[in-house]
């Protein structure tokens, strides 16, 4: 039988990726698997490698993607990020949902590969909401903030193009953006959770 379809998240730097894949986890134990990505960033308090990206040398990367072991890669605010065909291997073995967390790059990559996912783009309300949820967050330096603000801007226009999401999810309201993701996620959840039963 074939696995379920994997899922990709993407959306501006602080729109809420992060934590609405959060909260899917949690309510659904054992039903989602994390795609961990690559990245060359430094790791932020609190972050664990190898559960919420392989933190590694630019060196390091090149190297893989030069061997041929990335489903896509991208440089996005000064740094490499990128999904290794193990991370998304990895998920599948558990007959798990793989979520994604890629940005617009890693989106338009993607859909030059067979890995048929759904497109989700979490968007924030505004610009100034972006910038004070980044600023709140208190994981940036000025500059790498304003980086991110200026690839949002880029994010948000490129997103328009007709057909590259299957949905778009304004992320004002935490819960409503979350019952939105719920929704389109349904037919997938719900043929994972009959698999266990089987
Ligand atoms: N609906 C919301 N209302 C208010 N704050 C929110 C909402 N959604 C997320 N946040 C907060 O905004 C900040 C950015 O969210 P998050 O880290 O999930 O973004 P992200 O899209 O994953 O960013 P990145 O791409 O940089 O990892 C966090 O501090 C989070 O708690
Ligand atoms: N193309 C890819 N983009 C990725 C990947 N993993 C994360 N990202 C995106 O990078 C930015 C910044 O992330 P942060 O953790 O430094 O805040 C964000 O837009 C992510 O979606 C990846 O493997 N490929």
């Amino acid at each position: 039988m074939q696995g379920p379809r994997p899922v990709v998240l993407s959306g501006p730097s602080g729109a809420g990726k992060s934590t609405l894949i959060k909260k899917l986890f949690k309510d659904y134990e054992n039903i989602f698997g994390f795609s961990v990505s690559h990245t060359t960033r430094q790791p932020r308090p609190g972050e664990v490698n190898g559960k919420d990206y392989h933190f590694v040398t630019r060196e390091e990367m090149k190297k893989e993607i030069d061997a041929g072991e990335f489903l896509e890669h991208a440089e996005f605010s000064g740094n490499m990020y990128g999904t290794s065909k193990a991370a998304v291997q990895a998920v599948q073995a558990q007959n798990q949902i793989c979520v994604l967390d890629v940005d617009i790059q890693g989106v338009k990559n993607i859909k030059r590969t067979d890995l048929n996912p759904i497109y989700i783009s979490v968007q924030p309300p505004s610009m100034d909401v972006l910038e004070k949820r980044l600023r709140d967050r208190q994981t940036e330096t000025e500059e790498s903030l304003l980086k991110r603000l200026s690839a949002a801007r880029v994010d948000l226009e490129l997103s328009k193009e007709p057909g590259l999401f299957d949905l778009v999810i304004v992320n004002d309201d935490l819960e409503k953006a979350y019952s939105e993701l719920k929704e389109v996620l349904l037919k997938e959840i719900q043929k994972t959770q009959e698999s266990r039963k089987s």
